[in-house]
């Protein structure tokens, strides 16, 4: 396997990368993430997974390196979620997805000396009504901070969540089934990495 890098300063998706067994570096990039005018968020999420991982292959000192760029956004009637800057910007998401279901957009891209290959994930999840007194308790464990839409299905959040279609691990950052398809695409498949050493070269 070539050297893998995950061009992120997500906590989670280096926790879901561990989990399908590749070894890898960490290596957080900086890019500019404001939506262009117009701009559709699947088209949002997609471009900024691929802007990460090219701007981390270009980082990267090794040429052989595969690198892994992903973003998450929630949509919900058309309204695009980030994370909330505030307790205020918080709460008002949370209102917003009470009682109704959203979409959580997460794109994953993989850049390597073939170019940048990509997928974007689509999973609808659906809250029960909030209470405001929860909304504000919720805020004060710190949870909503770092989140898309202000929540964490992986954490306390999971009891707003009464139904959810489509990948669980693009909801928490990053699509595990599609990243492993853009390795095989790679001509790098995941799998291979699992084979003890002696069996590795078969
Ligand atoms: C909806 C949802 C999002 N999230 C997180 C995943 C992402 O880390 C974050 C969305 O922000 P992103 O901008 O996609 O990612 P990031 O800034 O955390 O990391 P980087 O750009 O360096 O890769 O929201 C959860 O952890 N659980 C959830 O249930």
């Amino acid at each position: 396997m070539r050297p893998v890098v995950l061009a992120s300063a997500s906590p989670r998706r280096r926790e879901l990368l561990a989990q399908i067994g590749l070894s890898f570096s960490v290596c957080p990039v900086d890019i500019d993430e404001t939506c262009l005018p117009g701009e559709r968020p699947e088209h949002y999420v997609e471009r900024l997974a691929r802007e990460k991982a090219e701007a981390g292959l270009e980082q990267a000192n090794d040429a052989a390196s595969l690198v892994i760029g992903s973003d998450t956004t929630v949509v919900c009637e058309d309204r695009i979620m980030g994370k909330p800057v505030d307790a205020a910007e918080a709460a008002d998401m949370l209102r917003f997805l009470s009682g109704r279901t959203h979409r959580v957009m997460t794109a994953v891209a993989l850049a390597g000396d073939f170019g940048c290959y990509a997928r974007l994930v689509m999973t609808e999840v659906r809250f029960r009504e909030l209470g405001e007194d929860e909304i504000h308790a919720y805020w004060l464990t710190g949870e909503p901070r770092d989140k898309a839409g202000g929540y964490g299905i992986q954490g306390r959040g999971a009891v707003f969540v009464n139904g959810l279609w489509g990948s669980y691990s693009a909801v928490v950052g990053l699509p595990l089934q599609e990243t492993a398809e853009l390795f095989a695409e790679a001509g790098q498949p995941v799998w291979k990495t699992w084979l003890p050493s002696a069996e590795k070269s078969v």
